[in-house]
């Protein structure tokens, strides 16, 4: 069965090493003995610094937790100083690749072209991309709607052009929620989350999964009920409780009549 709800984790780069691998094996602890994910229906992921990967995978090995990075490079191989091949992802035994984030773009200047290239290149190294999108400034949800389906256009037509349809993540980022006190309105994300998947699935092979993510923390889950495909969470996952509260009010939405029918 298709997940129904997918919970992601980018720990940036708030976290020494041992404190990753420490965090990483709290959150094992709490996954293997989670009812969640009995129900087979919630798809976990984590994205932690380049050098913790390793242990990442290690701490999560025999769980359903996906392990990732942050980034990575348009290239398979090659003269490319300090950056990351999807083939040495994939060899790792990652899954999952964040592009685009928001901080990427604003420190790094990267650009929606090298977006695409890093997806596509994601994409043939069989790593499910996790693609942030998100307007940077207020907006009505309409806009942010159109501004969303248009980052998300241009990042995964070359692939297409490719034929490349595997699976993506879109993580609908408002970019002036990232790392405030609150995410957006729960009417405001569910909105743009709605919009945005049903437009993604007009044209898509491969499966479109929108997710939310922009302070998101316990609590907002269950105000968005199934209106959003999941949520990316930042520093509001930190706290093991509070992870296990989400992975709580995940169980309590898969199990509500409205999934079950
Ligand atoms: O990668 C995660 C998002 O940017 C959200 O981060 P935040 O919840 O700390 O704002």
């Amino acid at each position: 069965m298709k997940p129904q709800l997918t919970l992601g984790v980018s720990l940036k780069m708030y976290f020494g090493y041992q404190q990753t691998l420490e965090w990483s094996r709290q959150i094992a602890d709490i996954v293997r003995r989670h009812p969640v994910i009995r129900e087979g229906q919630v798809e976990l992921f984590v994205f932690p610094s380049l050098p913790a990967i390793a242990g990442t995978l290690e701490a999560f090995r025999g769980t359903s937790v996906s392990v990732g990075a942050q980034n990575m490079f348009w290239e398979d191989a090659g003269a490319y100083t300090g950056e990351v091949s999807g083939t040495m992802l994939r060899e790792m035994g990652c899954g999952y690749v964040e592009i685009g984030h928001a901080e990427r773009r604003r420190y790094f200047s990267e650009t929606d072209k090298q977006i695409a290239d890093k997806t596509t290149a994601a994409l043939r190294n069989a790593l499910i991309p996790v693609i942030c999108i998100g307007e940077a400034q207020r907006c009505t949800a309409a806009q942010a709607i159109e501004q969303a389906v248009d980052q998300a256009q241009q990042a995964l037509a070359p692939a297409e052009k490719q034929g490349l349809h595997g699976d993506a993540i879109l993580a609908y980022e408002p970019q002036w929620a990232i790392g405030a006190k609150e995410p957006a309105s729960a009417d405001f994300i569910g909105e743009v989350c709605e919009g945005l998947a049903a437009r993604l699935a007009e044209n898509a092979h491969g499966a479109r999964r929108v997710i939310y993510g922009g302070s998101a923390g316990p609590g907002l889950l269950t105000q968005l009920g199934s209106r959003t495909g999941g949520l990316f969470l930042g520093r509001f996952s930190h706290q093991p409780a509070a992870y296990k509260a989400i992975l709580d009010e995940a169980f309590t939405l898969l199990l509500s009549p409205a999934n079950r029918s």
